[in-house]
């Protein structure tokens, strides 16, 4: 594999009121990597992309993207990124290939090449049929197929993917897994946050465990597993955030539930 380094993230910082929720973050990801970014609720993972796609910008440190720092460079590097996001907004109003012409128009695409390539991919994902459809009535997966179309369409090297599979059937879950491979074996990088632990570990060549703002792990799953009690990710997920209270948890929930007697 190439060591050509994609994206740097330098003690990238930052708090929001008192709350500290990035703190001094490094990484480095390479060309092709698939990187597993994963942590518990609230670890910092959303707020980690959002500053190195521009969308927040009141954070200490530096972000590099293709060897240049985003505040030299705020927009150019935007058009070879993809970002499937979390909670995806997505235009109900319009159809399929009425926001997939506006995405790719953004990106500086043709009509003509969009239009192709979104005839194209509509078929491999299934949603042929409703190219012509407004975006509200689709199921949510269909959104979330729509969404990983508008991220790809304009052949980004870097992606972001938070919880792809979101809403996605089972035979819908191997293909994206499948394509993220491939896109990786094509030298695309990825930068992938999702709770499905058995797919992280699986599908990322590395795993960074971000914990209240600080990477706590980076390594392959080998890595982490040697260096903790062997296990699952989702075993070594737990072991590492120090989350063993599963059990009681779940039944102070269900005494909640029944009220005292
Ligand atoms: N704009 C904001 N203003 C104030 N606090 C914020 C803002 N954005 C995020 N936070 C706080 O920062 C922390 C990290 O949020 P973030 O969304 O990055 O977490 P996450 O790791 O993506 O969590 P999840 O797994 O739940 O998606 C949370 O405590 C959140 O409340």
């Amino acid at each position: 594999m190439s060591e050509e380094t994609i994206l740097e993230l330098r003690d990238l910082s930052i708090r929001f009121g008192n709350q500290q929720v990035l703190n001094q973050v490094n990484l480095k990801v390479n060309r092709g990597e698939i990187i597993g970014y994963i942590g518990p609720n609230g670890a910092g993972k959303s707020t980690t992309v959002k500053i190195i796609l521009g969308l927040l910008n009141q954070y200490h440190g530096e972000v590099f993207i293709f060897g240049k720092s985003t505040r030299d460079e705020p927009v150019d590097y935007k058009r070879k990124i993809g970002y499937v996001p979390e909670n995806g907004e997505i235009y109900d109003d319009l159809t399929a290939l009425e926001y997939i012409q506006f995405i790719g128009q953004m990106y500086g695409m043709e009509e003509r090449e969009i239009d192709s390539k979104l005839d194209a991919l509509l078929e491999k994902f299934d949603l042929t049929k409703v190219k012509h459809t407004k975006i509200a009535s689709y199921s949510k997966g269909m959104k979330q197929k729509l969404l990983i179309i508008a991220s790809l369409i304009h052949n980004p090297d870097l992606l972001f993917f938070d919880e792809p599979l979101s809403g996605l059937d089972a035979n819908s879950v191997i293909v994206i897994k499948e394509l993220m491979d491939q896109l990786a074996q094509s030298g695309k990088t990825i930068f992938y946050s999702s709770h499905i632990m058995d797919v992280v570990e699986k599908i990322s060549d590395r795993i960074v465990i971000l914990n209240k703002g600080e990477i706590i792990a980076d390594g392959t799953f080998n890595d982490l597993q040697a260096q903790n009690k062997d296990g699952t990710l989702e075993q070594i997920f737990n072991q590492l955030t120090g989350f063993d209270q599963h059990e009681k948890t779940a039944l102070d929930i269900v005494e909640t539930i029944q009220g005292a007697d």
